[in-house]
């Protein structure tokens, strides 16, 4: 069947509410969600199977981009979808997939990793698999209340399996994390299994539509078999084969922090877009006294808050697929059994997600905040898109932690540099600094970027210098790190934005020649502004190590308001290009159409509290007090 994919969900009657969400009880809400999931789901399939085709110009993450129209929150589904079914795909055996992989499949799944005890440290993750060779299976055993699971979405009421991550024991030999795969809830009854304790955890900040879960093993026995296989082996007689790398059981981890920079990108491009059009259309105080008020979006200090998101929406959407295709290029080469490129795909992808996370709910709360009161409103839906935005920087890797990651990178190679080794390209400024082969400070994207790679290897320095320091002290290396690790995350900081810079302004300048003169004047700009800003942001780092001058920055700050000026005319162009439509912002401030006052309006009288024009706590709680005064 031919089908206009967009069209076809939009009018799908059951996944539009009439009641907005907020008025829903934590129950309500999820049945809800869990209802619009299965419609969605089962398009997906018909997709899949290719019973419908997409016939518009665009591909299928549309149907996913949708969604956050359609749960205004999350799909209760996501896990299942983004986690369950990548990571069978990325690591269980080709027979294994044959198996699990049918589209028709009775599994719900989702990912298990986080403990009540252990979320960051993962090698400390209590829950045990233990290999009973009489009769060909693994046990899964929760010892303890720290060793429950607990945070998984989808687990609470939805799935009815799952991929565990436990400690594998082999004949008493721990040999560390690996993933199986576990039934835990009848596929006919949805019961708990025997041994299986599993519920929800309750009310969270934003994700109300998602079933978190928490889950306990009792010697649960699930078949030697359901172990993922593609990576390692447990043989019939309990032997071990290694994997080639002892972290490709982290590859789903890698993969999500990938993708979630391009699905960072796409937040951000909703608030700009809510926040662009709303200052369009509110009219607050004129600028000179004697003329009408002015749209708050001529507010040069406005334009400073909102430019700097649509420019930062680009850059993710830029350096996410720049990652996105490292990590394909990689994993074929993983593939071959080559595992060289790992380490740094590892460490780009631990600082861009820490970082891309940070900035992104730091700019949608910026958006709330530039729009004033009414960007507090639920209806504005910015605090929706904030709830979603800011668990991104502790989900799937906390950004300290994953900083952290990264800073081990950078003190490898500043360590070469230090003892005058060859240094891989990349990082050839780090030797250039170390000679203080400094260039002369250039006002210019080319300079900033020189700039930035300046702050990196200072900041790396001086975190070598005292990681060092400790270590004569007679501090252990742990210790030495700990005590430095304010300077390294720091550094690791400086390096995802010198990347974030580098990468963007490098692709914009590549894309310019390819499209019109007009549109490459405005994607330079945008991109000029992203340096700009993020110069001026760090002045005070580019003053310590590069050879900046004050004048230097105060023409920076010339060039960067001469760019806010340039974008101002473009700038409602610049949202609509994203192209959201209003089913999916779901924002009174941010419709196409500008009806801002009138949308908050019929949004208003939706709220039960209008449903009487008297209520009744009036009777019980109000007059008794007021007229007892009167009396
Ligand atoms: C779903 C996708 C679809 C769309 C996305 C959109 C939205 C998403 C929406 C919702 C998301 C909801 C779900 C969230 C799910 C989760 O959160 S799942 C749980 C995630 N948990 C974590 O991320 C835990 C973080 N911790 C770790 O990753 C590790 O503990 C660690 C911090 C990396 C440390 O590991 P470990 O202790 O084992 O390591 P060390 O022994 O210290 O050794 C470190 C060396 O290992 C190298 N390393 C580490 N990880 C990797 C890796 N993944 N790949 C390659 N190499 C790795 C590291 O470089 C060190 O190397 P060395 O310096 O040479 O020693
Ligand atoms: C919305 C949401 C959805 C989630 N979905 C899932 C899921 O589907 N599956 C799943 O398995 N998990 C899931 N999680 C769990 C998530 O992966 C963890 O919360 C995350 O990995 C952080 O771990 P933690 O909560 O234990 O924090 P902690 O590690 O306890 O962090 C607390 C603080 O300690 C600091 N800290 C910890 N270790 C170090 C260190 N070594 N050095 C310096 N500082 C440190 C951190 O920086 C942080 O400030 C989800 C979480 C959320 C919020």
């Amino acid at each position: 069947m031919m089908i206009h994919t967009n069209n076809y969900i939009l009018n799908i009657k059951e996944l539009w509410d009439d009641v907005p969400e907020e008025y829903l009880s934590h129950k309500e809400r999820y049945e809800n969600a869990i209802k619009k999931a299965f419609i969605v789901l089962k398009v997906l399939r018909q997709l899949h199977t290719g019973n419908i085709q997409i016939t518009d110009h665009r591909t299928p993450t549309n149907v996913y981009s949708i969604q956050d129209g359609i749960f205004r929150n999350v799909n209760p589904l996501l896990i299942h979808i983004g986690l369950f079914w990548s990571t069978i795909a990325a690591q269980a055996s080709t027979e294994q997939q044959a198996e699990w992989l049918q589209p028709d499949s009775s599994m719900i799944g989702t990912y298990v990793q986080t403990e009540l005890g252990h979320g960051s440290f993962i090698r400390g993750i209590e829950t045990t698999a233990t290999y009973d060779s009489t009769t060909d299976e693994f046990i899964l055993h929760t010892p303890r209340l720290s060793a429950y699971k607990w945070w998984p979405g989808g687990l609470g009421n939805t799935a009815n399996a799952c991929l565990v991550m436990a400690q594998l024991y082999i004949n008493g030999t721990c040999h560390g994390l690996h993933i199986f795969l576990a039934q835990i809830r009848d596929f006919d009854t949805h019961k708990p299994l025997p041994g299986i304790k599993v519920g929800e955890i309750g009310p969270k900040m934003g994700f109300n539509t998602a079933d978190n879960g928490f889950l306990g093993f009792d010697n649960h026995r699930i078949p030697r078999t359901n172990m993922l296989m593609k990576n390692v082996q447990v043989l019939r007689d309990g032997t071990y084969v290694k994997p080639k790398h002892d972290k490709l059981t982290y590859g789903s981890m890698l993969l999500t922090r990938v993708t979630l920079i391009s699905d960072l990108a796409y937040q951000l491009s909703k608030a700009a877009t809510i926040a662009v059009r709303y200052s369009a259309v509110r009219r607050q105080s004129p600028i000179k006294s004697n003329e009408p008020e002015r749209q708050i979006l001529d507010f040069v200090s406005q334009q400073h808050k909102l430019f700097i998101t649509i420019a930062s929406s680009h850059v993710y959407r830029v350096v996410g697929l720049w990652m996105w295709n490292s990590h394909k290029r990689v994993t074929a080469d993983i593939h071959e059994g080559n595992m060289g490129q790992l380490p740094e795909l590892h460490a780009l992808a631990c600082c861009l997600k820490a970082i891309s996370s940070r900035d992104a709910s730091a700019l949608v709360e910026q958006c709330r905040l530039a729009c004033g009161g009414h960007g507090y409103m639920m209806a504005s839906n910015l605090p929706q898109i904030y709830a979603y935005t800011t668990a991104a920087v502790t989900y799937e890797g906390e950004y300290t932690v994953l900083l952290l990651q990264t800073a081990r990178y950078l003190v490898k190679f500043w360590r070469l540099a230090a003892e005058h080794k060859p240094l891989p390209q990349n990082f050839a400024y780090f030797e250039d600094y170390i000679k203080k082969n400094f260039e002369q400070w250039r006002n210019s994207p080319e300079g900033i970027i020189e700039g930035f790679k300046a702050i990196v290897a200072g900041k790396t320095k001086a975190a070598y210098d005292t990681l060092q320091c400790n270590l004569r002290n007679g501090r252990e290396f742990e210790e030495a790190w700990n005590m430095a690790s304010v300077q390294l995350t720091n550094a690791s900081e400086a390096y995802a934005r010198s990347l974030l810079c580098e990468v963007f302004w490098k692709e914009t300048v590549q894309l310019s020649t390819k499209v019109s003169k007009s549109l490459a004047i405005v994607l330079e700009q945008l991109a000029e502004l992203y340096l700009m800003y993020w110069a001026l942001e760090k002045h005070g780092d580019l003053l310590l190590y590069s050879t900046i001058s004050r004048n230097d920055i105060e023409a920076l700050q010339s060039r960067y308001e001469e760019l806010l000026a340039l974008i101002r005319p473009n700038a409602v162009g610049l949202v609509d290009a994203f192209d959201i439509r209003d089913e999916v912002l779901c924002s009174t401030l941010g419709a196409y159409d500008g009806r801002v006052y009138e949308r908050m309006m019929e949004e208003a009288s939706k709220s039960p509290l209008n449903e009487d024009v008297v209520n009744e706590s009036f009777h019980k709680y109000i007059r008794p007090v007021t007229m007892k005064n009167k009396l």
